[in-house]
């Protein structure tokens, strides 16, 4: 039997319920959590030595991982990756920098990795790549002589053409990923981006079915939005919801209605433009004052580059000027609070929230959108108000209020309906979200992916 080979930058902590921070690594356990198979990739530890490759066994899944020098790390992870391509590829042109040795290093890193995987694959190995980290990976292991099955998923949004343009090596690195056998995108947007940019090139030809054809190599293309458990985040929530009352001491249909975000420190969830749409609500509607408790999780991410040591800046100063402004004695109305939870804690914490509040400025998908409809009790489910450009509001959009995250005024009242909704209503539109969340699980994601990949 063909084993299943997930590489990706992240790899999710061993223990499953440990907080991950990240959708990639949560997605990803949830989906090698049934298949099994041996996930490769950083284990999340800068070193000043090499640091030998380490197999370890847990569940079904061998998790083969390395350490990064400072050099690699500052080089690829924090330079090229998420300096210059996550910027740009949120459309946050403005946030971006590019630097040849940054680049270099990115090159570097995808060659040794695709090296270190090398030593382990068998010919017959299925290989499943993810993210911007790592788009020439599969062009690095062809070098190298694999001739494997060799798919790719990209979690974040993909750039048109105009934008893509300003990562000054955008053509070479596009054309890299023709050497996978399967690209797969969370969105039709995103899919439509990525052909877009490759039919402007003129050794490359896309056909009727969007596949890429070049140097004769066929690269397929398909669309699979990543999905979450839901009978998992239930039980997790159940288990959760006690502990997250006490925390926050706030029980449904007591004295406050708590509204919930919960975002890595990213720029691109949109969470300045979050505060002040709160701001807003509070503003127009002085009784929702001490009526209301905004929660904002926000574990940092990516604190050495700028950009992000700007927006937690930023961040402070605003959640500041608000409580501030509106606190009273016995009421702040905005908890800021810059750490991690585990799951169990964070979905308690949905189930106890009348309100999930995500509002990125762009998100691949956004996984805390769906986790925050899975975790509510059907009986008294609370209402999902999402961003209209999150990968998520593809499939939500029937049971969520939308909102243009720029729209301060437009959240302002979406927040309000929620709040105010009836439950007849608040039923109807969790149980239309949760069928899709049903079909579109975590497990129809990778068997989706899998398939199209294994039928080549
Ligand atoms: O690994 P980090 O640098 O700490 O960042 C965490 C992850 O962030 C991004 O997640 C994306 O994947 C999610 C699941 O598909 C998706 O819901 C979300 O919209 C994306 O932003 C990033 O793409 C991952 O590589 C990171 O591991
Ligand atoms: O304290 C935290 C904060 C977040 N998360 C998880 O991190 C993931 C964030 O994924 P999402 O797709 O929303 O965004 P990303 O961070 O990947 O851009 C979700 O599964 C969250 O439940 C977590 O486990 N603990």
């Amino acid at each position: 039997m063909a084993r299943l080979v997930v590489v990706s930058n992240r790899v999710a902590p061993i223990d499953d319920k440990k907080a991950s921070a990240g959708g990639l690594a949560v997605g990803l356990m949830g989906a090698m959590r049934e298949a099994g198979g041996i996930w490769f990739g950083w284990n999340g530890q800068v070193s000043t030595t090499p640091t030998p490759l380490r197999m370890q066994e847990k569940n079904g899944i061998t998790f083969a991982t390395l350490g990064l020098n400072k050099r690699d790390y500052r080089q690829y992870y924090s330079g090229f990756s998420n300096a210059t391509l996550w910027p740009i590829f949120h459309y946050r042109i403005d946030l971006a920098r590019f630097d040849r040795a940054e680049y270099a290093g990115y090159l570097r890193v995808n060659t040794m990795l695709a090296q270190q995987l090398m030593s382990f694959l068998k010919p017959e190995d299925t290989v499943w790549v993810h993210d911007y980290h790592l788009l020439p990976f599969a062009q690095a292991c062809r070098a190298q002589g694999a001739r494997n099955r060799m798919g790719f998923f990209l979690h974040i949004p993909f750039p048109a053409p105009q934008v893509a343009a300003t990562v000054p090596p955008h053509r070479e690195l596009i054309r890299t990923m023709c050497s996978y056998d399967l690209v797969g995108f969370q969105t039709e947007t995103d899919r439509q981006a990525f052909l877009d940019n490759l039919r402007a090139m003129p050794d490359v030809t896309v056909d009727g079915a969007g596949v890429v054809h070049a140097d004769g190599h066929a690269t397929r293309t398909g669309v699979y939005p990543i999905g979450v458990s839901p009978d998992l985040i239930e039980e997790d929530a159940i288990e959760g919801q006690e502990h997250s009352r006490l925390i926050t001491r706030n029980v449904r249909g007591g004295r406050r209605k708590v509204i919930i975000s919960v975002d890595r420190l990213d720029y691109s969830k949109g969470m300045v433009e979050r505060f002040c749409s709160y701001e807003a609500l509070l503003e127009a509607n002085p009784e929702y004052r001490s009526r209301v408790q905004f929660i904002q999780i926000a574990p940092p991410s990516r604190s050495d580059i700028g950009s992000y040591q700007q927006i937690r800046k930023q961040l402070e100063a605003e959640a500041g000027r608000i409580n501030g402004k509106f606190s009273d004695l016995d009421w702040m109305p905005i908890r800021y609070i810059n750490k991690s939870y585990d799951r169990p804690t964070l979905m308690g914490l949905f189930r106890n929230a009348a309100v999930g509040y995500v509002t990125p400025l762009r998100d691949g998908m956004n996984l805390v959108a769906k986790e925050y409809v899975a975790a509510q009790d059907p009986e008294t489910p609370g209402v999902l108000v999402l961003s209209m450009l999150a990968g998520a509001a593809r499939e939500l959009d029937e049971g969520a209020l939308l909102v243009n995250p720029y729209d301060r005024i437009g959240m302002a009242e979406a927040l309000q309906q929620a709040l105010d909704m009836p439950l007849r209503e608040r039923q109807e539109r969790h149980a239309a979200m949760m069928r899709v969340l049903r079909v579109n699980d975590i497990d129809a994601w990778r068997n989706r992916f899998m398939s199209d990949l294994r039928q080549q």
